[in-house]
C-alpha cells in the first residue's frame, strides 16, 4: 500500500509537489487542533481556577480565620464555666459564640454551593469524586454543627439547668469532632484546588512544550518541502537547458537578421527555459523548411531533364510501371512516342545550342496543350514518350494530330522550322512492359518510314 502510493506520487512532479504540501498542510492542521483541544481544556480549567476555586481558596482562609476565633471563643466560654462565673457573664460570651458559629456556617455554606455549581455546570471537570466526597463531608460537618449550635443554645438558654453540665460535655466532644472534621475538610479542599491549579500549569507547560516542537517540525518541514521543490526544479531545469544548449550547438547556426539584438536574458529559470527552447523549435522549423525545400530540389534533380524540364528516364520507369498496373486492371491507358524528324540536320546546320532551344520549345508547345495529369517524359535526345490515363482513344489521336499541326505551324523568331513523328498505342489486356513498349516503338517507326510528321496508331 505505501509502495503504491510511494510510486503513484514519484511519477509526476505535480504530485510530489501536492503531496508533500498535503502532508505540511496536514501536519499544520494537527497543530491547529491539537491547539484549539488543547486551549479548550486549559480554557476549562483556568474557568474553573477562576470561578471555583480561587473564591473556594478565599471560603478557606475564611473558615481558618473563623476556626481560630471559634478556639478563642470557647476557650473563653471554658474558662468562665471552670471558673463559674456568673450568667450574666457568661451569657454575653455565648452570645459571641453563638453569632460566630452562624458566620462560620455561612462560610462553609458558601463553599458547599461553591462545589455544587461546579459539579453542576460541569466547570468542576477533574478529580470530581473528590469533590463529591468533600460535598458529603461538608454535609456531614454541617450536621453536627447544627447540633453543636443547639447545645451551645441550650447553654444560652438555660446556663443554670439540670442538663448544663452534660450539654457542656456533649459540646466540648462535639467541638473536637468538629474541629478534627473541620482541619480534614480544609485540608482536602486545598489539597484539591492545588491539584487543579498544578494540573492547569501541568498542561499549560505541555500545550507550551509541543506546540513549540511542532511549529518547530512544521517550520522544519515546510523549509525541507520548499528545498526539495527548488532543488527538483533545478535539477530538472538545469539538465533541460544543458540539453537544449547542445542541441543548440548541434544545430546549424542561425542566419542573424540585419539588426538582430542578442536574445535578452529571462528574468529567471523558467523564462530563461522558455527562451531557450523557443530559440530550438526556430532553428528547428527553419531548419525543417530548409530541408523540405531541398528534398524537392532533390527529387526535382532526380526526375527532371536539366534541359526542357522534362520528366527523365528514371521517373520514367516509376511511373510506366504505375501506368502498367492500372492498364492491368482495365484503365485505358495510352502511350504516345514522340520524336523530332531530321534532328541531326539541325544541329549540323544551326549549331548544338540552336538544337538545344528546338528541343527546349519542343516541350513547352507539349506541356502547354496536354493536361498537368498526363506525364512527359524525354526518354534520350530527341524522343520523347507521353503517358495518358482515363482518355478515349480516339481523343488521345486527337491530341497527337493536335500536336503534330503544333509542331509544323510553330514559329519562333531565330529557331528553325521542325516538325515530329508520333506512335501511339493503348496498353492491351495481354500487354506486358515490353510488348507495350514495342508497339509504340513500331508505331513511331512506322510515322517515319511513312515521310514523318505524321501520328500512326498501332
Ligand atoms: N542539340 C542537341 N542535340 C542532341 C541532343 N541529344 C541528342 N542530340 C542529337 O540529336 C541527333 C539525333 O539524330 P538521329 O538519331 O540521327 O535522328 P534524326 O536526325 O532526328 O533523324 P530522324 O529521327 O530519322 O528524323 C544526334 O545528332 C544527336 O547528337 C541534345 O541534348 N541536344
Amino acid at each position: 500500500m505505501t509502495q503504491s502510493i510511494l510510486h503513484w506520487i514519484s511519477e509526476s512532479i505535480t504530485r510530489k509537489i501536492g503531496g508533500l504540501s498535503t502532508l505540511l498542510l496536514s501536519f499544520i492542521f494537527v497543530v491547529i487542533v491539537y491547539s484549539i483541544v488543547k486551549l479548550t481544556q486549559i480554557g476549562a480549567e483556568m474557568r474553573e481556577v477562576a470561578e471555583i476555586d480561587i473564591p473556594l481558596t478565599e471560603v478557606i482562609a475564611e473558615i481558618e480565620v473563623l476556626q481560630l476565633q471559634k478556639h478563642i471563643l470557647f476557650e473563653k466560654l471554658r474558662l468562665g464555666r471552670d471558673a463559674q462565673l456568673a450568667a450574666a457573664v457568661i451569657k454575653p460570651q455565648l452570645a459571641a459564640f453563638m453569632d460566630h458559629g452562624v458566620q462560620l456556617s455561612r462560610q462553609v455554606e458558601k463553599a458547599e454551593q461553591l462545589i455544587h455549581r461546579g459539579l453542576s455546570t460541569a466547570q468542576i471537570a477533574e478529580e470530581v469524586a473528590e469533590h463529591k466526597r468533600v460535598l458529603s463531608a461538608i454535609e456531614h460537618f454541617q450536621i453536627l454543627r447544627q447540633e453543636y449550635l443547639q447545645k451551645a443554645g441550650e447553654l444560652f438558654n438555660k446556663p443554670e439547668a439540670e442538663t448544663a453540665a452534660a450539654n457542656w460535655l456533649r459540646l466540648e466532644t462535639l467541638d473536637e469532632q468538629l474541629d478534627s472534621l473541620a482541619e480534614r475538610l480544609l485540608l482536602d479542599i486545598e489539597a484539591l484546588t492545588e491539584d487543579i491549579a498544578k494540573n492547569a500549569e501541568r498542561h499549560e507547560q505541555e500545550f507550551f512544550i509541543v506546540n513549540t516542537s511542532l511549529g518547530v517540525s512544521a517550520f522544519l518541514i515546510g523549509i525541507y518541502v520548499t528545498w526539495y521543490i527548488i532543488r527538483s526544479f533545478r535539477r530538472r531545469l538545469g539538465y533541460i537547458q544543458t540539453q537544449i544548449a547542445r542541441l543548440n550547438q548541434s544545430l546549424a547556426p542561425a542566419p542573424k537578421e540585419p539588426g538582430e539584438d542578442e536574445p535578452q536574458r529571462g528574468q529567471d529559470e523558467l523564462s530563461e527555459l522558455a527562451r531557450d527552447v523557443q530559440q530550438v523549435v526556430e532553428r528547428f522549423s527553419s531548419e525543417m523548411v530548409n530541408r523540405h525545400e531541398m528534398e524537392k530540389q532533390l527529387i526535382q534533380l532526380a526526375t527532371t531533364d536539366k534541359l526542357t524540364g522534362a520528366f527523365n528516364r528514371h521517373k520514367w520507369e516509376d511511373c510506366l510501371a504505375m501506368e502498367l498496373e492500372y492498364g492491368r486492371r482495365g484503365v485505358p491507358v495510352h502511350l504516345l512516342m514522340l520524336d523530332l524528324d531530321h534532328f541531326k540536320a539541325i544541329n549540323d546546320n544551326h549549331g548544338h545550342d540552336v538544337g538545344d532551344q528546338v528541343l527546349q520549345q519542343a516541350v513547352k508547345l507539349l506541356k502547354e496543350h496536354v493536361r498537368q495529369s498526363d506525364s512527359l517524359f524525354r526518354l534520350g535526345g530527341e524522343e520523347f514518350a507521353l503517358l495518358f490515363r482515363q482518355h478515349d482513344s480516339q481523343d488521345v489521336l486527337a491530341i497527337a494530330e493536335k500536336i503534330r499541326l503544333l509542331f509544323e505551324t510553330d514559329k519562333v523568331p531565330g529557331l528553325p522550322y521542325f516538325t515530329a513523328s508520333l506512335g501511339l498505342t493503348r496498353f492491351l489486356p495481354q500487354d506486358d512492359r515490353e510488348s507495350f513498349i514495342k508497339r509504340a516503338d513500331q508505331a513511331l517507326y512506322r510515322s517515319k518510314q511513312d515521310g514523318r510528321n505524321r501520328v500512326t496508331v498501332l
